[in-house]
């Protein structure tokens, strides 16, 4: 761990600097291989970047103690990404934000200090975060590792110049910077490698950019995973969003879906860019198809910036591979420019102008004194590998020409070899090549054409796939590890060569930072624009209501084999609590979620489904949405249901929208009312915008004492069949007022496989228990208007107690409730006293 080469005495070593590995679960993988893996499937450049992206961020957090225990630091970097993030915070006592955050990063692994859970005396935060996050290695190290000064020499010199402002936001964030001690000397030991000085890329990132959305919302909301199946992640916003060309494009889109933007401004420029595509074809497909060609920009630099303390035949090659990435990815640089020459919104103009970099056009010019003008990125692993043979051009090392003369002369006689035991057995045979194998010999054949049913016995490790034989020889074998001696010759001369290149052109490598972030941008963006052109979208604006015309919900719209029936909302300052009721199965879950959805897809800058569409910027976004037991935190649902609500309740703002569905099932109805009512009541006293579907038709009374509160409900119809048996129809269409219908629970349990008998007797029972409270109850239209009167009085008194209106105002306002009022209960029916 300090930097010892020794392996076995850098195991030693981390014995000795890691407390333990608190769980390693099935999904954990050695970092070998995980590099491996990475290695592999880093530069694939697929058409449309599957939404998996294998976990490969490290992350520290630590807590201050004493007086300052709730005051978190956070430090993460990607390990396909050289760029170091810094969060500090205070946090509540649930640590949500924490949480919230750790779930947004999904960490490979997570580093506490061992002060966090010694012996029998384990911190909140740490309980919390394991019992939260799932699937990721756990390790403690020693605090004194969690060292801020250290953070801070570390940052000072890691971190390149042009990011150096961060300096002025982190100088007194000690959480962070001890967070960032502790990782730094962690992943360069567990990489054997360490970071080239001025090299990274260093962000501090508070929370107050970005709108906050917790992670049981992002799950609720299936923003990023399918709650049913893992898999499918088409069905989520992002699926219904992702056309992203690139690795780098396709993680910047999952996390603006999962931290949405809060300024206007950057949401602006971001539609306009989108409008620009979709106005401008030429430039949408021309830009399309340069973005496409771009491999992962950030992995690239990630491995360009790490400097190896051991040299192996595996680093030797990964820098050969990495030198022609980095012609591949800067020549791509003009044809970028070029694509955008002609644009005129204000950030594709900025991305232009960013490209004129002359650093781009400098390290390009290194590299190709160096390497061979055709050497480029190829698929498939032997036309790579005599990229990197070839790579570094004639003439610059002798020995280097030799030992490539001499790899030619090998690979020629195994071609001439193969040949001649085609002649030889007449049999049609082809020379194949894979990384694992080298060379072997490939036969399409029936065995029926062999002769004698069988393969000569001079053919060894056969192997069969279909009618495809694969196959080698003794000669062959030998002639493969000769090729591998040569290639090895060569892989470590050409190296050699490289590491020159590199260290002339690590001064100019942070323009690779701009350049991926333009691509990833540019790569979202266009994915915005593509989803446009297959559904019909509106460019969102931004206002103080929220309203939307006809619109859809867009997970729904992409999964459904009929377009969905679309609805409107409108919430007001003045109208901004929405009680929506209807029968089971009427669609208010969904109405629910596609606000929410249409929300997020504007503040990342996204057009929405919907005719028109204007969206106030909301800070947060809370849903408590009825979902199954949460069985691993053993939270029954009613539980569950609270730990939601008082989440919500305490974090909720004037700039929020809420979510609320069902709440209150986990429980008898006059206890799920009361909580509703109380829920209900508090967050009335915020301007957030409530959207609240219930079964609990109770609540709908609230308009009457509360003037911003509307009632909406879903409509169904009745239609009787020939057999005389009713059948409802769902129209999924939104009405102004609540729902008139009854007992429609045991309507939508008639239509389920539950057997007649028990829908007959529970009929029967509902009616009785209905009966059974109505005479306890005895509620007279007296009675209830007394009631209502005396809650429009404690409102009175609440509003005059807390109200800053002028008497004008209050006029306006008291007869606005008197209006709400008697709407209910007509006016001829009050005493004077009432009145
Ligand atoms: N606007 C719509 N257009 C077409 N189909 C819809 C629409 N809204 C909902 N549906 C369909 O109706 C089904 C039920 O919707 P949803 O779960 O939203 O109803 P709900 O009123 O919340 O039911 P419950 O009260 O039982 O939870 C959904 O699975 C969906 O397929």
């Amino acid at each position: 761990f300090l930097g010892t080469e020794n392996s076995s005495a850098r195991k030693i070593e981390r014995n000795a600097l890691l407390v333990s590995k608190i769980s390693a679960v099935q999904s954990s993988v050695p970092y070998e291989e995980v590099w491996e893996e990475q290695d592999q499937g880093m530069f694939t450049s697929s058409s449309t970047v599957s939404a998996h992206t294998a976990a490969s961020v490290i992350v520290a957090v630590v807590e201050g103690r004493g007086l300052a225990r709730g005051e978190v630091g956070m430090a993460s970097i990607d390990l396909k990404n050289p760029e170091v993030i810094l969060s500090q915070f205070a946090d509540n006592t649930t640590y949500a934000k924490v949480i919230t955050k750790l779930k947004i990063l999904t960490p490979l692994e997570i580093i506490m200090p061992n002060t966090s859970c010694e012996a029998g005396n384990t911190t909140k935060l740490f309980a919390l975060i394991t019992e939260h996050i799932k699937n990721v290695t756990f390790t403690t190290v020693q605090r004194k590792y969690f060292n801020e000064t250290k953070g801070l020499e570390y940052i000072e010199q890691l971190c390149a110049s042009e990011f150096s402002t961060v300096f002025m936001e982190i100088q007194s964030k000690y959480y962070c910077l001890a967070a960032a001690a502790a990782l730094l000397k962690y992943v360069e030991f567990i990489q054997n490698s360490i970071y080239a000085p001025k090299s990274l890329k260093v962000r501090f990132q508070g929370s107050e950019k970005t709108a906050m959305i917790d992670s049981s919302s992002a799950q609720n909301l299936e923003l990023v995973t399918n709650n049913r199946d893992s898999r499918r992640n088409g069905h989520t916003l992002f699926g219904v969003l992702n056309y992203t060309k690139t690795p780098g494009g396709s993680r910047r889109l999952r996390a603006n879906i999962l931290e949405p933007l809060v300024d206007a401004e950057t949401i602006k420029i971001r539609l306009d860019c989108v409008q620009e595509f979709l106005q401008d074809e030429e430039l949408f497909f021309g830009l399309q198809a340069v973005i496409s060609k771009f491999l992962d920009t950030e992995q690239l630099l990630s491995i360009l910036v790490q400097i190896p303390k051991q040299d192996t035949v595996k680093t030797a090659e990964s820098k050969i591979t990495n030198i022609i990435y980095l012609k591949h990815t800067l020549e791509l640089v003009e044809p970028l420019k070029a694509a955008l020459r002609s644009c005129n919104t204000s950030l594709l103009k900025a991305y232009y102008n960013a490209l004129e970099d002359r650093r781009f056009g400098i390290i390009l010019e290194k590299i190709t004194t160096v390497i061979n003008d055709d050497t480029r990125y190829a698929k498939g692993c032997l036309s790579m590998r005599t990229q990197k043979c070839y790579a570094v051009k004639p003439n610059i090392s002798e020995f280097l020409d030799i030992a490539r003369r001499t790899y030619t002369e090998i690979v020629d006689d195994i071609a001439g070899m193969i040949t001649q035991l085609a002649e030889k057995y007449s049999l049609p045979l082809k020379t194949s090549f894979s990384s694992v194998r080298g060379f072997f010999i490939q036969l399409n054949a029936d065995c029926s054409t062999l002769p004698n049913g069988q393969l000569p016995s001079e053919f060894t490790k056969v192997t069969k796939t279909r009618n495809t034989y694969s196959f080698t020889s003794a000669d062959l074998i030998k002639m493969n590890e000769r090729c591998q001696e040569s290639l090895r010759e060569i892989y470590h001369m050409t190296y050699l060569i490289v590491c020159k290149l590199l260290n002339e052109i690590y001064e100019h490598i942070h323009c690779l930072y701009k350049l991926s972030d333009i691509v990833s941008m540019l790569d979202m963006l266009l994915s915005f624009a593509h989803a446009c052109t297959i559904s019909d979208y509106v460019r969102p604006e931004f206002t103080d209501t929220l309203a939307i015309k006809q619109g859809r919900h867009p997970i729904l719209e992409k999964i459904a084999m009929e377009k969905p029936v679309s609805n409107n909302a409108y919430l007001t300052e003045g109208s901004n609590f929405l009680i929506i009721t209807g029968p089971n199965m009427s669609g208010k879950s969904t109405y629910l979620k596609q606000i929410a959805l249409c929300q997020i897809m504007a503040q990342i800058g996204s057009y929405v489904p919907a005719e028109y569409c204007s969206f106030r910027i909301a800070e947060q976004i809370f849903t408590r949405i009825g979902m199954d037991d949460d069985i691993e935190t053993n939270a029954s649902t009613f539980m569950k249901e609270m730990k939601e609500i008082t989440y919500i309740i305490q974090n909720a703002n004037d700039k929020s929208l809420i979510i609320i569905d069902e709440l209150g099932r986990g429980t008898s109805a006059e206890e799920g009312i009361g909580i509703c009512y109380a829920a209900c009541e508090y967050l009335l006293n915020l301007k957030a915008f409530t959207l609240f579907a219930t079964h609990f038709l109770e609540l709908c009374h609230m308009d009457a004492l509360y003037p911003n509160v509307e009632n909406y409900h879903f409509e169904v119809q009745h239609v009787r069949s020939s057999a005389g048996k009713e059948k409802i129809t769902y129209t999924y269409t939104l009405s102004k007022g609540y729902t008139e219908e009854k007992n429609y629970g045991l309507k939508a349990a008639e239509v389920s496989s539950l057997p007649p008998s028990i829908i007959l007797d529970a009929k029967a029972i509902t009616n009785h228990v209905a009966k059974q409270i109505l005479d306890r109850q005895k509620s007279t239209p007296e009675m209830m208007k007394h009631r209502a009167v005396y809650h429009l009085a404690m409102r009175l008194v609440q509003t005059a107690r807390n109200s800053q209106l002028d008497s004008d105002s209050l006029k306006v306002y008291l007869k606005g409730l008197k209006k709400k009022y008697t709407a209910s209960c007509p006016a001829s029916e009050w005493s004077d006293e009432q009145h």
